[in-house]
C-alpha cells in the first residue's frame, strides 16, 4: 500500500528581539501558510498547504498529538516510521524534535508513549531498544558511546538492499527515567556551537532510533517496528550566520548534504531512473524514509519575519516537493518457528542482491510466507545491525517455545558477508575503471591542450617572420624615399654644381629678367620677384651686385618701400641703406666709389694708417671686373638671347638629374 510522506509546518514566535512583521502567515484551520512577495514593490503572497500548519501559539503536546502520537501504533505493528524536522538554522528544529524541560518536544513525548503503551500490553511481549547517532561533517558517530571513544562508522546495505549502520550500538530502554539518562548523556556528545543566529546551534544531523520489538507468541512471529527522529542541521547562509572558517566547513558540510537531500526529492518526484542517494551519508541513511519502505513525516519549521523570507520560501518549496513522494512501507515481521532444514543446494543460490524497490516488494512476498519455513525475516530501520537484528529478548518478555537456533542463520549472515565482500569488490574494481577513465580523458585533453598552444607558437612565429619582413621593406622604402625627398631639395643647387659657370650664368639671367618682369610692370610683384632672383643666386652664388640687388629689395618688402628697378647695378646706396636708386646709372657708380674711397681715407688718416689710392692698371681690372659682373644685371636682355640658344642642351641635362 502506498503511503505519500506527510508534511507539516510550523511557525516559531518572534524571539531574541526580533522585529515582527506578517512576512509568513499561518491559518490552522486552513492548513495553509501564506508569505508575502520577496520581489521589490510586489504585493501579491504566496499560499503553500499542508496536512496540518501551526502557527507561533501552537505547543509541543498539540503537535505531537496530531501528527506524530499516531505513528506509535504502526511502530508497534512492525512498521519504520520516520520524523524529520526540515529548516532553515534557529527555525526551531531542536526545539521541535527535542525541546527542553518545560516544553519537552516530540523525543521524549514519543519515548513516554511506547512506555506507556508497552505497559498496557502484556509487558513480557514487547522490548523497547534506543540508537542515537550523529551525521558530523558526513561522518557518521555513535552518540551513546563516549566520544573519545567513538569511531566513524561505515554505511552498509545489506542483501536485501536495506541500509544499515554497521556497528551502531543499541541500548535497551524499561523506563523514561532509564532512556532520559541515556538520552541526556548522549546529547552532551552532539555536536552544537553558537552563531549569530543561534546560541546553541546543531552543527550535525542528529538520529535517534526507538525500535520496538514486539513477540507475537500465537502467530509464531515476531514484529520489528522503529520510530526514526531525526533532528537535521539547518541550511546556512554564511552571511547572516557570521560563521568563522571552522563553522564554515560544518555550514558546507550541512549545505551540501541538505542539497543531496534536495536533490533526491527532486529526483523521486519526476521518476529519474537514478536517485542520488548515494551522494551523501545523510541521504542514504534516510534512504528508506524517501521512498522507501517507511513511513514518513516532515516537520518544516519556519523561522518569521521577513528576514527570513527567502529560506522560508526555500523549506517550503522542498516541503511542497516532498510531499509528492509516495512510500510503499512494509511490515517487518520474522517467523519464531524452528526453520526446516533445506537442502544446501536450494538456500544458497536462491538470494541475489536487490534494490530498494525490489527488495520492499520481495520482503512483502516473503514474510507473507510464514510457514513455509523457507524466508528470512527481514529488518528495515537505521539502526538495524544484522549482528544485532534478533530481537533482544533480554527477559522482557517469554516465549512459550525458545526458538531452536536456525542452522540457516548463520548461513545467511555468510552469504551476506561474501555478497558485501563482492559488492565492495566491484565497486573497488568500478572505481578503479572510473579513475582510470579520467585519467585517460585528462591525459588526452592535456595532448589537445599542448598541441593547441604548439600550433599557436607556430602561427605566432610565422606571423612574426611575416612582420620582421615587412618592417624591413618598409625601413628600406623608407630610407629610399628619404634619398629621393634628399635629392629633390638638392635638385637645383646640384644642376647648378654640374653646369659649366657659362651656362650657369644664362640661366641665372633667365631667372633675373623674369624677377624684372615682376618688377616692371604696373603693380610690381615684389616677392616673386625675389623668389627668382633668389633662384638665379643658386645659379651664380658669388655674384656680389645680385646679392646686394636681392638685400634691396628684401628691405623694401621689410619696409614696404617702393624698390625702384635701375637700368644698371652700381648702385650709390649701400645694402644698409636701400632708398630709391639714382637714374644716374655709372656716373653714380664712380660717384660713389669715389666717396667711399674718401672716406676710407679720412678714417685711416683718423688712425693714422695709409691708404693707397689704386694703380691705374688696378682700377682698370677692378672697373673690367664689375663691367662684368654688371653686364649680367644692365644687359640681360641681350644676354637672354644668347642664352635661348644654349637653353635646349641645359634643359636635357637638367631633365636627366631630375
Ligand atoms: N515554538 C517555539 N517556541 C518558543 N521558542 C522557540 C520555538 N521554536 C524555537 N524557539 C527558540 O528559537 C531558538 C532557535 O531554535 P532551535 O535551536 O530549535 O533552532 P534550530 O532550527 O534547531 O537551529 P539550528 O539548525 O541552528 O540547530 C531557540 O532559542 C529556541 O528556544
Amino acid at each position: 500500500m502506498a503511503a505519500k510522506v506527510k508534511v507539516s509546518a510550523r511557525l516559531r514566535p518572534f524571539v531574541n528581539n526580533e522585529t515582527s512583521d506578517d512576512a509568513v502567515i499561518v491559518n490552522p484551520e486552513e492548513g495553509t501558510i501564506s508569505i508575502s512577495n520577496p520581489r521589490p514593490g510586489a504585493t501579491d503572497r504566496f499560499k503553500f498547504s499542508f496536512t496540518s500548519c501551526y502557527d507561533q501559539s501552537a505547543t509541543q503536546e498539540e503537535i505531537f498529538m496530531r501528527d506524530v502520537q499516531p505513528l506509535i501504533e504502526h511502530a508497534f505493528n512492525g512498521l519504520v516510521c520516520t520524523v524529520f524536522a526540515y529548516g532553515v538554522t534557529s527555525s526551531g528544529k531542536t526545539h521541535t524534535i527535542q525541546g527542553n524541560v518545560s516544553e519537552p518536544g516530540i523525543i521524549p513525548r514519543v519515548v513516554k508513549a511506547i512506555l506507556e503503551r508497552k505497559h498496557l500490553m502484556d509487558q513480557g511481549s514487547v522490548s523497547i531498544a534506543v540508537s542515537y547517532m550523529e551525521i558530523y561533517k558526513d561522518d557518521v558517530y555513535d552518540l551513546l558511546v563516549a566520544r573519545e571513544n567513538a569511531p566513524k562508522l561505515p554505511i552498509r546495505e545489506d542483501m536485501n538492499g536495506k541500509i544499515f549502520v554497521a556497528n551502531l550500538s543499541e541500548k535497551s530502554i524499561g523506563s523514561f527515567q532509564e532512556f532520559d539518562r541515556i538520552y541526556s548523556h548522549a546529547c552532551k556528545s552532539r555536536s552544537t556551537g553558537s552563531t549569530n543566529l543561534n546560541r546553541a546551534s546543531s552543527r550535525s544531523h542528529a538520529l535517534l532510533t526507538l525500535t520496538v520489538t514486539k513477540l507475537d507468541v500465537s502467530a509464531n512471529k515476531v514484529l520489528i517496528g522503529k520510530v526514526n527522529l531525526v533532528d537535521l542541521a539547518g541550511s546556512e547562509n554564511n552571511k547572516l550566520t557570521g560563521n568563522d572558517p571552522s563553522r564554515m566547513a560544518e555550514s558546507s558540510a550541512i549545505n551540501k548534504s541538505l542539497t543531496v537531500l534536495g536533490q533526491v526529492v527532486h529526483a523521486l518526484n519526476t521518476g529519474a531512473s537514478r536517485i542520488p542517494y548515494r551522494d551523501s551519508k545523510l541521504t542514504r541513511i534516510l534512504q528508506d524514509a524517501l521512498g522507501g519502505s517507511s513511513i514518513g513525516l516532515l516537520i518544516c519549521n519556519l523561522a518569521p519575519g521577513v528576514k527570513f523570507r527567502q529560506d522560508t520560501l526555500n523549506t517550503l518549496n522542498f516541503a511542497t516537493r516532498t510531499k509528492q513522494i509516495e512510500n510503499r512501507p512494509v511490515v517487518n515481521e520474522r517467523d519464531t518457528r524452528p526453520a526446516a532444514k533445506p537442502h544446501f543446494a536450494a538456500a544458497a543460490p536462491a538470494r541475489a542482491p536487490l534494490g530498494p524497490r525490489q527488495s520492499a516488494a520481495h520482503a512483502r512476498i516473503s514474510m507473507g510466507g510464514a510457514g513455509t519455513g523457507s524466508h528470512i525475516p527481514k529488518l528495515n530501520g537505521f539502526g538495524y545491525n544484522p549482528a544485532s537484528a534478533r530481537p533482544s529478548l533480554g527477559g522482557q518478555f517469554a516465549p512459550s517455545a525458545p526458538p531452536k537456533p536456525d542452522p540457516l542463520e548463520n548461513l545467511e549472515e555468510k552469504i551476506t558477508k561474501a555478497v558485501q565482500q563482492e559488492v565492495e569488490r566491484r565497486l573497488a574494481e568500478r572505481e578503479t575503471q572510473e579513475r582510470q577513465r579520467i585519467d585517460e580523458l585528462e591525459r588526452l585533453e592535456r595532448e589537445r591542450t599542448a598541441e593547441l598552444e604548439r600550433q599557436a607558437e607556430e602561427q605566432r612565429a610565422a606571423l612574426m617572420k611575416k612582420h620582421d619582413e615587412l618592417n624591413k621593406l618598409l625601413k628600406k622604402t623608407l630610407r629610399k624615399a628619404e634619398k629621393e625627398n634628399q635629392r629633390v631639395s638638392e635638385g637645383d643647387s646640384l644642376e647648378a654644381k654640374v653646369l659649366s659657370p657659362k651656362t650657369a650664368k644664362r640661366i641665372a639671367m633667365s631667372y633675373v629678367s623674369l624677377g624684372r618682369a615682376y618688377l616692371t610692370t604696373k603693380q610690381p610683384d615684389y616677392s616673386e620677384a625675389l623668389s627668382y632672383w633668389q633662384k638665379a643666386e643658386g645659379y651664380v652664388p658669388d655674384n656680389k651686385a645680385l646679392k646686394k640687388r636681392i638685400a634691396e629689395l628684401q628691405i623694401a618688402i621689410r619696409e614696404g618701400i617702393p624698390f625702384r628697378m635701375l637700368k644698371s647695378a652700381r648702385t650709390s646706396h649701400s645694402v644698409d641703406s636701400p632708398s630709391v636708386a639714382s637714374p644716374s646709372g655709372s656716373r653714380d657708380h664712380k660717384e660713389s666709389q669715389r666717396l667711399r674711397l674718401r672716406h676710407r681715407k679720412a678714417s685711416a688718416k683718423a688712425k693714422g694708417e695709409l691708404v693707397q689710392t689704386p694703380s691705374p692698371s688696378k682700377k682698370k681690372r677692378d672697373a673690367a671686373k664689375q663691367q662684368k659682373e654688371d653686364v649680367f644685371l644692365d644687359s640681360d636682355e641681350e644676354m637672354e638671347a644668347a642664352c635661348d640658344e644654349e637653353s635646349s642642351k641645359e634643359r636635357a641635362t637638367s631633365e636627366m638629374l631630375a
